[in-house]
């Protein structure tokens, strides 16, 4: 991780987080490619969600956060909101591929 430099304007954190920001979008594109190819090797509208492996990215990312000083809590929210835009995206791709109504997010 870049270390965090300490600013001497709004402007300049702007700058930074527009920077980071640019990174993240690339990094989502790539993430989303991958979460889109996901159905091809699922075989049921059931198999789009599964739990066990949502929590095991949640505790990836979180034991990641707590490695780089990030706050923990808001990374495990962003991820969890994350992959709920990222499951519907997947029901929409399953639907698309093997026919069928996209069934949307769980409540
Ligand atoms: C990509 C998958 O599908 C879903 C999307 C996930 C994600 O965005 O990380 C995680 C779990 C899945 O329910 C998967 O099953 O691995």
């Amino acid at each position: 991780m870049k270390p965090v430099s300490v600013c001497a304007s709004l402007a300049e954190v702007r700058a930074n987080i527009d920077r980071i920001d640019r990174q993240i979008v690339e990094l989502l594109a790539e993430r989303i490619g991958y979460v889109k190819q996901a159905p091809r090797f699922k075989n049921s509208a059931d198999e789009v969600r599964i739990e066990e492996r949502i929590e095991e990215v949640v505790s990836n990312v979180v034991a990641r956060a707590r490695e780089c000083g990030a706050c923990p809590d808001l990374v495990e929210r962003i991820y969890r909101e994350l992959i709920d835009a990222h499951i519907d995206l997947e029901t929409a791709e399953y639907a698309a591929l093997h026919g069928g109504e996209p069934s949307g997010r769980k409540a």
